[in-house]
């Protein structure tokens, strides 16, 4: 493992932190147990908003649903962010993880020019390969979001054959320039979030879900299947069943077709 991280702490300083801006710590390092429960302890720390933290490799990182997150080191690069949007009703947090999804796809598009779109909530998935997932916690009156962006991952290296990375669709994006245009993208889309827009529109221009036919699995049912129709005001997905409408505001999604 090298000594020095392979993303650029001092460019991305250079790009994200200023007066008005969103972030303003950036720290990044070869290695760490899992950069969102660095930042979660942090948080309860009394850390500020705006502290990000990167990292080359996690030794003990986690998914969504207590899964575990693993890559080779220097393949896929890890990112959390520490938020503290006070202001905001809890109702709307449901959104964070979809606008942090939305966020990664555009930037993702813009910095490797590949053709990204999120499945809701927010796996960040390339022709229907996951290219990045996303797990968003809530500590106390802080949101961790935390963004696993597989970069260089070879096929014999995918977790899952649905699996793909930045690599594998041809780009050869430098990792500090993706870590960069995602956290200003993520800088744009928590703005408007903020501003309590109405973000559905927007959402479902960049979300493959929807229009779909799709399987939602939560931990305790079978899969409901249905025709996803597009999201509601909380960010629930809505789905036309053979029972009528359901909003689901959590699950696994599969695309059926
Ligand atoms: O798809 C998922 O299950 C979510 C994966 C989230 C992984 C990221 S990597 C950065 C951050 N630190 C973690 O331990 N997990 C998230």
């Amino acid at each position: 493992m090298p000594d020095e991280p392979l993303v650029d702490a001092a460019r991305l300083t250079r790009a994200l932190t200023g007066p008005g801006r969103v972030f303003t710590h950036v720290r990044c390092l070869p290695t760490t147990g899992s950069t969102n429960a660095d930042l979660a302890a942090e948080a309860v720390a009394g850390a500020p908003s705006g502290s990000v933290l990167v990292a080359d490799h996690q030794s003990t990182g986690r998914g969504r649903f207590d899964r575990r997150w693993e890559a080779p080191p220097g393949t896929s690069v890890a990112v959390s962010v520490l938020l503290r949007p006070t202001d905001l009703p809890l109702e709307r947090w449901l959104w964070l993880p979809l606008v942090t999804g939305v966020a990664v796809a555009e930037a993702l598009r813009v910095v490797a020019g590949v053709d990204a779109l999120v499945k809701w909530p927010n796996d960040v998935l390339i022709d229907d390969r996951k290219v990045c997932g996303i797990l968003s916690e809530r500590v106390d009156d802080a949101a961790v979001i935390g963004m696993g962006i597989n970069t260089t991952l070879t096929d014999e290296q995918l977790p899952v054959p649905t699996a793909t990375s930045l690599a594998l669709e041809g780009s050869t994006a430098d990792v500090t320039d993706v870590v960069g245009e995602v956290l200003q993208a993520l800088e744009r889309a928590y703005r408007r979030w903020l501003d309590d827009d109405d973000l559905r529109f927007w959402f479902a221009q960049r979300c493959s879900t929807v229009g779909r036919r799709v399987r939602v699995q939560q931990s305790d049912t079978q899969g409901v299947d249905g025709l996803a129709l597009g999201v509601d005001e909380w960010g629930r997905l809505l789905v036309h069943t053979s029972l009528g409408e359901r909003a689901f505001a959590a699950g696994d999604v599969v695309h059926l077709r």
